[in-house]
């Protein structure tokens, strides 16, 4: 297939390498030369970390990199493409315009998908004169080592779109589940749950937030304990979706206080150095508000 991507940053670049790497012409698009240039760059660099590990031979990376190539044209992006693929950022009016100029320089036939991790596809899709062929592509971070693809049903998604972006994600080797648009999808959907639930655990003392990440990870097989992961994500991020499902989807899924505070004063997890946990380096060195050493 001709696929092309849209936006070169942390998604889109990890989405046109797995592209490529399954064979598939991709071309990768920004608005910027510089950030088209980033982009290629990551890849060749994730590329050349798998030759590094022997997961990939030198000759498969070259391959690869022939297969993609980079613009900030977006009509020579598109004009061949049978699927889209948008991973510009986060924001309704931006998607529904790329989503629309899409439209215009794209074939008919052209699958248009959105890469949204919390938006929803059906109004998206509302920009489009043809919405039948808009659909999610909910790929994880980073694409080029998260198995798992959310396909995202808009109301308006037909069955061959549907049938596209399903035998996409196959070819491409990830793992797919099929989601009818609403808010938080499945996996952010109870991701936050988890992880509210948490913060609430650690605000009413009844477990340190080590011991409870432990008890997920060693008890459930959770591979990282849901307040960890909240350090991961970003705090602000977090409070982010939890404000969007609690107007969407009602109070349970409300805030906890200690989050909002912790964002206003910046503890905003790894990325800041504190948010449950206190981080150095990239490293968990301590538990954040007197709990002690983990
Ligand atoms: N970062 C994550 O962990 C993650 C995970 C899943 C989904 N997502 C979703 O993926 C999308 C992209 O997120 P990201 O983290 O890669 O953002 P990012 O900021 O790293 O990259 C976005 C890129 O889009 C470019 N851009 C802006 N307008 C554009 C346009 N009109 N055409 C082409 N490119 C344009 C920007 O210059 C930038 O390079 C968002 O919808 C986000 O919610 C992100």
């Amino acid at each position: 297939m001709q696929i092309a991507v849209l936006g070169a940053g942390s998604m889109g670049h990890g989405i046109a390498q797995v592209s490529a790497m399954a064979g598939h012409d991709v071309v990768l698009r920004d608005i910027d030369a510089e950030f088209v240039e980033n982009g290629l760059e990551g890849i060749r660099d994730n590329l050349q970390g798998g030759v590094d590990r022997d997961k990939l031979t030198e000759d498969e990376m070259e391959t690869t990199l022939e297969r993609i190539e980079g613009t900030t044209d977006l009509e020579d992006a598109v004009e061949d493409a049978d699927l889209v693929v948008e991973a510009v950022p986060e924001d309704m009016d931006l998607k529904k315009e790329v989503f629309s100029d899409v439209e215009d320089a794209a074939s008919e036939e052209t699958v248009i998908a959105s890469n949204t991790s919390s938006l929803s596809v059906t109004e998206m899709a509302s920009a489009l004169e043809h919405p039948e062929r808009a659909v999610g592509l909910h790929f994880f971070n980073p694409p080029h080592i998260m198995d798992l693809v959310e396909i995202i049903i808009a109301e308006q998604t037909d069955e061959r779109t549907e049938a596209v972006a399903v035998d996409y994600v196959r070819g491409i080797e990830k793992e797919d589940v099929v989601v009818r648009d609403t808010a938080g999808f499945a996996t952010s959907r109870l991701g936050i749950v988890l992880g509210l639930e948490a913060i609430r655990m650690v605000e009413q003392g009844v477990a340190s937030p080590a011991d409870i990440d432990e008890g997920m990870e060693i008890g459930y097989g959770h591979p990282m304990g849901p307040l960890e992961l909240t350090d991961h994500v970003g705090l602000d991020v977090r409070l982010h979706i939890a404000e969007h499902l609690r107007e969407e989807l009602g109070e349970r899924f409300k805030p906890p206080q200690s989050l909002r505070r912790k964002v206003r004063a910046g503890k905003l997890g790894k990325k800041t150095g504190e948010g449950y946990y206190v981080w150095e380096d990239g490293e968990r060195v301590g538990t954040s508000g007197g709990w002690g050493d983990d």
